[in-house]
């Protein structure tokens, strides 16, 4: 049986764009994705992404709520993932981990090489008015 992956990811929201990052190693280097990673045993899901916001971004973030458990069968795993509707706690944050990043307005998501998990998510965003 394939192995399931706990992921959280944070969507960071702000005046209609949303917080795109681009993986900067791994099996998935130069695709898109939501900032974030995997729970640890012991973690409460929110208490894992607001660890992973800052390892990634050097930032600390207001959680507002679960948005979606995306599940998608990758070849390798099964992965579950909460993402949550955040806001940056403050101003400014740093690539630690990541190849770069961008506000993306609803027009900028439709154009990005997302990972495939994230398709989906990307378009029920567009729909709710996450973004805009
Ligand atoms: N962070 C994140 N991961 C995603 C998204 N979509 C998606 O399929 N994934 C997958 C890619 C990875 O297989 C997995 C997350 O694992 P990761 O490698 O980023 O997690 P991590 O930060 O805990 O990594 P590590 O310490 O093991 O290197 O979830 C997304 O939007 N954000």
């Amino acid at each position: 049986m394939r192995t399931t992956l706990d992921v959280v990811s944070a969507l960071i929201l702000e005046n209609g764009t949303v917080l795109a990052t681009q993986r900067g190693h791994g099996a998935f280097a130069g695709k898109w994705e939501f900032p974030g990673g995997k729970i640890e045993p012991g973690e409460t899901p929110e208490a894992a992404l607001v660890r992973e916001i800052r390892e990634e971004l050097d930032a600390d973030i207001e959680i507002d709520g679960l948005y979606r458990t995306v599940e998608h069968d990758y070849e390798d795993f099964h992965l579950r993932m909460r993402c949550y509707r955040t806001r940056l706690a403050s101003p400014t944050f740093s690539l630690l981990e990541h190849r770069s990043a961008l506000w993306a307005d609803a027009d900028a998501l439709g154009g990005l090489d997302w990972v495939e998990a994230d398709i989906g998510l990307v378009e029920q965003m567009k729909r709710d008015g996450l973004v805009r």
